[in-house]
């Protein structure tokens, strides 16, 4: 073997090794000298924390490129070896050690390299004497410059580097503190940017835009992404307020999960007062207008679809007062809407004082502005309160949907509250049957994400699971009249905090301890809600007057043949899009659907009108049919609609469908590969692994 060759063998294996073991706690540390010598690097390395003398030789080194085929194993070490916070699996920082209470950011947006440029000041509170080093999350940000900022002015540069890179969770930046580091206030300031392949953000050309003439750049930090926007402590154990000043292109607006407070030309200035976690952090700009909604809200959007959006969302101040009446006084202020572009990946996310809304849920109807509904929910159950790690998410949704559905139960009656309910379930169970066919595990309320990032553990069960056992909690204490109060109190006691299920559950025990109710909580079995895999192990009693409808039409459809149904004139009684769509989703559910047919299913969309619908939840439903029917001549209308919007709801089940359908896996393969380069980071990982492509 050539020298050469036997060089690059070690490199090679030196590479992995880095990945493996970054901080130089085991014995194999000495062969790793000898390996990066051979790699040309020349220079000893030593343990970061002990030798701040050779930092920039770290930072060439851990700033590597790793080699992904051992990354996984290594994120899995990682874990194991318990390096990821005790507080939050899935982030570096140390919120028991150092919190940050307020940041600034100052950023530049460069449409032409698709990057943030700027700076972020953070103000830190210390919480431990003498801490060595602040931990924070980055992925993919390049750091120029760090130092201490100090009341009288001056700056102290501090040594920094990159290291441990995890799978799907980014990396550790370590910013070393001098020796003797008091508790309390710190300002820290870091230069940075983002790389163009952020996973928080996505840039779209004018093209990729409904008016074609300007980029556009939005972003969707939930879960762990805001990390790839800026250095911080990416965990909802951590809350801060913000202050930013954008410098961006004058002819477009900017607009971020916070108040406007100045607007010049070409740069926008933004404070929001109230702490969140990073997740919530938001930002967006583009060739935007505006309409108002009511006397604190507006619809932004770009101009060929304002006025349907502000038409479909005119309902949007009626609901915040419902949820304000349900949940207690609203404390942001501002309650936006901003109308997407058709990639962002999904239905709505409820960034502070500006809800992002998906363009699919304009149904011309009102008819899906129900998810309008649960972002405004989320401003107490997440915004207010929050799950401290992703492991409680159902803390978050779970309560979000349960007063969702209470606002529906206000606005259109009980029998659509618990139709609600319903149609959730069947949701639900079809998710457990698909999605998570082969991950029992996250079918639990309370998951464990040490193996997992949370973009792979995201389902409906924290949703839908998580708002049935509310909603059984709540008839079982005696029903709204009891268990509303309760709420308020719970929200009203954490608000402003991060949470684990503990503390709901000990703000449950506190408020019914001394009453009547106590022997009723002994009923709860938590262990089974909790940690038990599969449907809730309860369904609570629910009006089924609407569901029932919906239950029979899919029993019709999927036992009878289409000349016994052609004489059937119970399928053509009239029904609401909403029933339309259990209806559908129920005849998924079916194990068997007789004579499932080019046939059935045109007799199907002529009866129900399919062929023109605007309603994206209908045409998602149908056309999992007609994937079910292997109607292979419908291909391309399949993957249009797949690839008309990259909503995950919708374009990850059509996929993963064709992705078991032999004939069609190829196209569907190659369809992919086609347009993954529009799709948010987040979308385009999950579908790679739905069609076993990673
Ligand atoms: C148990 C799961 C643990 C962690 C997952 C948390 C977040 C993961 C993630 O990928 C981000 C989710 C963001 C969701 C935002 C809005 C949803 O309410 C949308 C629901 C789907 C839709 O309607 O399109
Ligand atoms: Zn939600």
């Amino acid at each position: 073997m050539s020298i050469v060759k036997r060089v690059q063998q070690w490199a090679t294996f030196a590479r992995t090794w880095y990945v493996y073991d970054c901080t130089w706690q085991n014995p194999f540390e000495s062969a790793l000298l000898i390996k990066t010598h051979l790699m040309g690097l020349h220079k000893p390395i030593y343990h970061p924390m002990t030798n701040t003398r050779s930092v920039s030789t770290h930072r060439r080194i851990l700033q590597q490129p790793f080699a992904s085929s051992s990354s996984l194993i290594y994120a899995q070490q990682q874990r194991n070896m318990g390096r990821l916070s005790k507080v939050d699996p899935s982030s570096y920082s140390e919120p028991e050690r150092i919190v940050t209470k307020h940041s600034a950011f100052k950023w530049t947006v460069d449409f032409t390299n698709t990057k943030l440029l700027g700076s972020v000041t953070h103000q830190f509170n210390v919480l431990e004497a003498n801490l060595p080093a602040i931990l924070l999350d980055v992925r993919d940000i390049s750091i120029k410059n760090a130092s201490i900022l100090c009341s009288g002015g001056s700056a102290i540069p501090i040594n920094y580097f990159i290291s441990d890179p995890v799978d799907d969770i980014g990396a550790k930046l370590t910013l070393e503190l001098p020796e003797g580091t008091a508790k309390g206030d710190l300002l820290v300031r870091i230069d940075y940017e983002t790389s163009n392949r952020a996973s928080g953000l996505q840039w779209l050309t004018p093209e990729q835009t409904l008016g074609k003439q300007h980029p556009y750049l939005f972003s969707q930090c939930q879960a762990i992404h805001a990390r790839s926007v800026l250095p911080c402590q990416d965990t909802p154990a951590v809350k801060f307020t913000y202050e930013a000043t954008v410098e961006h292109p004058k002819e477009l607006t900017a607009l971020m999960s916070a108040l406007v407070e100045k607007k010049e030309t070409g740069v926008t200035k933004f404070k929001q007062e109230v702490p969140i976690p990073a997740y919530l952090l938001a930002i967006a700009i583009g060739d935007l207008v505006s309409r108002p909604l009511g006397p604190r809200s507006n619809v932004w959007a770009e101009a060929g679809v304002v006025e349907a959006a502000a038409e479909e969302f005119s309902e949007t101040d009626k609901m915040l007062k419902t949820a304000s009446d349900i949940c207690g006084p609203y404390v942001w202020k501002q309650y936006d809407l901003l109308v997407m572009p058709p990639s962002f990946p999904f239905g709505g996310m409820e960034n502070p004082c500006l809800t992002f809304v998906t363009p699919t849920v304009l149904a011309g109807d009102k008819s899906l502005a129900d998810v309008v509904a649960h972002e405004i929910a989320h401003s107490w159950t997440g915004n207010l309160v929050t799950n401290k790690n992703f492991e409680h998410f159902w803390l978050n949704e779970g309560f979000t949907v349960f007063v969702e559905t209470k606002i529906v139960g206000r606005l259109q009656g009980d029998k659509e509250r618990d139709f609600h309910m319903l149609r959730n379930l069947t949701e639900l169970r079809e998710c457990i049957r698909t999605q998570l066919a082969n991950s029992p595990e996250l079918t639990k309320l309370v998951v464990d994400l040490s193996n997992c990032g949370p973009d792979d553990a995201f389902s409906s069960v924290p949703y839908n699971k998580g708002s049935t056992f509310l909603r059984y909690i709540e008839d079982l204490l005696g029903g709204p009249e009891v268990f509303e109060p309760f709420l308020r109190s719970y929200l009203q006691k954490y608000a402003y905090k991060s949470v684990v299920t503990d503390d709901f559950k000990s703000a449950l025990y506190d408020y019914f301890n001394n009453t009547d109710k106590k022997d009723k909580l002994t009923e709860i079995d938590w262990d089974l809600w909790l940690s038990h895999e599969g449907m809730p192990p309860i369904i609570p009693k629910f009006d089924e007057t609407l569901a029932a409808v919906s239950q029979q039409l899919a029993k019709l459809w999927s036992t009878k043949s289409t000349t016994e149904l052609r004489a059937d004139s119970d399928i053509t009684k009239p029904i609401s899009s909403h029933q339309l769509i259990d209806f559908l989703g129920k005849l998924i559910e079916s194990s068997e659907i007789v004579d499932l047919n080019a046939e059935k299913i045109e007799f199907l969309e002529s009866t129900y009108k399919l062929k023109d619908t605007k309603n994206s939840e209908v045409r998602f439903r149908f056309l999992r049919l007609v994937i079910r029917a292997r109607l292979l001549q419908r291909i391309d209308e399949i993957i249009a609609f797949a690839n008309s919007n990259f909503r995950m709801k919708f374009c990850r089940p059509i996929y993963r469908d064709l992705g078991q359908w032999p004939e069609a896996k190829p196209i569907a393969i190659e369809s992919f590969e086609s347009v993954k380069n529009q799709m948010m980071a987040v979308c385009a990982h999950t579908i790679e692994k739905d069609l076993g492509l990673k």
